[in-house]
C-alpha cells in the first residue's frame, strides 16, 4: 500500500498532534540515605524514585521522621545520598539550581527587606540596579511594597516568611524547595500565604517540591501528591490533583476537595500509626 502524504490531500483529517511531553526537571533514582551518628546508623530513605516535570508543583506528605526533609536537603545539595542519584536539569547556566524556603525564618536580621530579597541575585553577580528592581518586583508581589526598606525586627512572622518567599522567587531558581514554609504561622496568616503562593506560582510556574504535614494544604497547592511510608521512608503512593487553576480556598468548600483529602488520609493513616509506634 502506498504511503499517504497527509499534507498533500486537504480532504484527509490529520491526527491532532500529540501535546509535547514536559521534560523531567528533577530525577531521583534509587536514592537511599543512611545517617551515621557515633556507632548508630539511621536509615532515613530507601529506594526513592521520583520524576518531577518542568513547571510541576509536587507536594510530599508522610509521617514524622519518614525522610521528607532529608529528601529535600538532598535535592538542595545540603546532604549527599548514600546511594542512587539526583539530577536537576539546568535550562540556563546563569540561574541557580535551587532555592529553599524553610519553616523557620531564614532571612538576615541585619539586612533590609530589599537587600534580603536581592541577596541571591547580587551573589550571582547581577548588577545592583537590576537586582534591586527584581527584588522590588517580588516584594510587591508578596504585598510588602511599603516595607521594602524595613528591617526584619520590624516585621511580623508572616511578613518575614513573605520575605523568604519573595527572595526564593526573585532568585529565579530552576526549582523551588519548600519545607513546611507556613507551619509556624497562625491559621489566618497561613490561609493568606497559601493563596499568595498560589497566585505567585500561577504567574511563574516554577517547578516546586513542597513538604507539608497538612493534607488540605497538599490538595490545595499540588499538581501531584507523593505519599511517603513510615520510617525509613519510601514512596508509598502518588495522587494526581486535577482541580483546575487558578485555585483559592473556595476549592476547600467543595465535596471533591473533601473526598480527595479523606482518600489521602486513608493512604497515610497506617503509616502515621506505624510511625507513632516507632517513636514510642
Ligand atoms: N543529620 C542527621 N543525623 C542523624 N539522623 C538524622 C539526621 N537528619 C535526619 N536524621 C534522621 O533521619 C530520619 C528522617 O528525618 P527527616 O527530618 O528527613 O524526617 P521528616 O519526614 O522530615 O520528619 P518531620 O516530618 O518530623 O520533619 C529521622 O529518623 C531522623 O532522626
Amino acid at each position: 500500500m502506498a504511503a499517504t502524504d497527509l499534507n498533500s490531500d486537504p480532504g484527509i483529517q490529520r491526527p491532532a498532534p500529540e501535546p509535547p511531553k514536559p521534560e523531567a526537571k528533577i530525577t531521583v533514582r534509587n536514592v537511599a540515605k543512611v545517617f551515621a551518628s557515633g556507632n548508630r546508623l539511621t536509615s532515613a530513605l530507601t529506594e526513592t524514585n521520583l520524576t518531577v516535570r518542568d513547571g510541576e508543583f509536587v507536594v510530599i506528605v508522610g509521617p514524622s521522621g519518614c525522610g521528607k526533609t532529608t529528601l529535600l536537603r538532598i535535592l538542595a545539595g545540603l546532604e549527599s545520598p548514600s546511594s542512587g542519584e539526583v539530577k536537576i536539569a539546568a535550562s540556563d547556566q546563569n540561574r541557580p539550581l535551587h532555592s529553599m524556603v524553610f519553616q523557620e525564618r531564614s532571612i538576615f536580621p541585619w539586612m533590609s527587606v530589599i537587600d534580603n530579597v536581592a541577596y541571591g541575585l547580587k551573589i550571582r553577580g547581577v548588577d545592583r540596579r537590576t537586582a534591586l528592581a527584581k527584588a522590588e518586583e517580588f516584594i510587591g508581589k508578596v504585598g510588602l511594597a511599603k516595607f521594602a526598606r524595613a528591617y526584619p525586627h520590624e516585621l511580623s512572622g508572616g511578613m518575614k516568611q513573605r520575605v523568604s518567599i519573595a527572595r526564593a522567587f526573585a532568585n529565579d531558581p530552576e526549582v523551588l524547595l519548600m519545607d513546611e514554609p507556613f507551619a509556624a504561622l497562625d491559621e489566618q496568616t497561613k490561609l493568606l500565604m497559601q493563596e499568595e503562593l498560589l497566585r505567585i506560582w500561577d504567574e511563574n510556574k516554577k517547578t516546586v517540591v513542597y513538604v507539608t504535614h497538612s493534607l488540605q494544604e497538599a490538595v490545595l497547592l499540588g499538581d501531584r501528591i507523593i505519599v511517603f511510608s513510615a520510617h525509613p521512608g519510601r514512596i508509598k503512593a502518588e495522587v494526581t490533583v486535577d482541580f483546575p487553576r487558578p485555585r483559592s480556598h473556595k476549592l476547600a468548600t467543595t465535596p471533591e476537595f473533601s473526598k480527595l483529602t479523606s482518600d489521602l488520609w486513608e493512604l497515610l493513616k497506617d503509616e502515621v500509626i506505624k510511625a507513632s509506634r516507632i517513636e514510642s
